[in-house]
């Protein structure tokens, strides 16, 4: 029995075909434990272009003040996760929404307020609820938010949140699930990338904007024990894997 999370950026979750389905299901009837983490950056900036608030991003992550972490909210609770957790009850797999203050499921902290406002880390998951869950073949689908301590409401990048709940649950593996397949270099897409040369790709610019958190995140979760991680825009084929090659 293995432990999976799968991480879906925003695109992703708007394109979950019933090849994804088929492979959700499958890997339940194997008995393994599914976690959810979605996105929804693509929502989150809509809906404030919408609003005429403007949208400003610094290595990848967005500034967040008070408004933008309203909007945040609304978005990422309000349009996302229903439509994901309906997508899972119209094909019959038992799936229940969760966020930050669903029995404190992601404890968090403020990063750097004076750059980036109300953006969080996470420093606690409730594993014992996501275990609990599981138990009972139910599908976590996690929000990208976060609180901390006393209460207050934070916005937290999902791959950052997927790879704290992979690493937490020492899940064996991690897929982030974005728009492209895997990791590009030179114009290839990469089947393997040894996690030593992730710092040469930040610094050579290979990869750049949404990408960055998503080799971050691989890097932490690999060193807290996750098995193996995976970048791609879907669950059937493993895209690129960054390891320990
Ligand atoms: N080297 C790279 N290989 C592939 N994609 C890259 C690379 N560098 C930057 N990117 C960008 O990262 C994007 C994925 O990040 P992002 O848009 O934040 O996705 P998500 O919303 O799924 O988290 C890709 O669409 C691509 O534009
Ligand atoms: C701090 C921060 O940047 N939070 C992200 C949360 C959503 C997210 O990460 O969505 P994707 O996975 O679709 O990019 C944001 O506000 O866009």
């Amino acid at each position: 029995m293995k432990t999976i999370v799968v991480k879906m950026g925003g695109v992703a979750s708007d394109n979950l075909d019933f090849e994804f389905f088929q492979q959700i299901k499958l890997w339940q009837a194997q008995g393994h434990n599914i976690v959810i983490v979605h996105g929804g950056g693509n929502y989150i900036s809509q809906m404030m272009e919408k609003m005429n608030v403007p949208v400003e991003k610094k290595n990848g992550l967005r500034v967040t003040n008070q408004v933008a972490l309203d909007i945040a909210r609304l978005a990422l609770l309000g349009q996302v996760q229903p439509m994901l957790t309906g997508r899972f009850q119209a094909e019959q797999i038992s799936a229940l929404g969760l966020n930050a203050a669903s029995d404190r499921l992601i404890e968090g902290h403020i990063i750097d307020f004076h750059k980036f406002g109300y953006v969080g880390q996470v420093d606690k998951i409730n594993i014992y609820l996501l275990e609990n869950l599981m138990e009972i073949r139910q599908v976590p689908i996690i929000a990208p938010l976060g609180m901390t301590e006393d209460g207050q409401w934070l916005n937290i990048n999902a791959d950052d949140v997927a790879a704290q709940v992979a690493s937490q649950l020492q899940a064996d593996e991690l897929y982030l699930l974005t728009d492209v397949p895997g990791i590009k270099k030179e114009n290839i897409w990469m089947k393997k990338i040894p996690t030593e040369e992730i710092d040469e790709l930040k610094d050579k610019k290979i990869v750049t904007g949404g990408m960055l958190p998503k080799i971050e995140s691989a890097k932490k979760a690999l060193k807290a024990g996750v098995g193996a991680v995976f970048i791609n825009n879907c669950i059937s084929s493993k895209g690129t894997e960054i390891g320990a090659f």
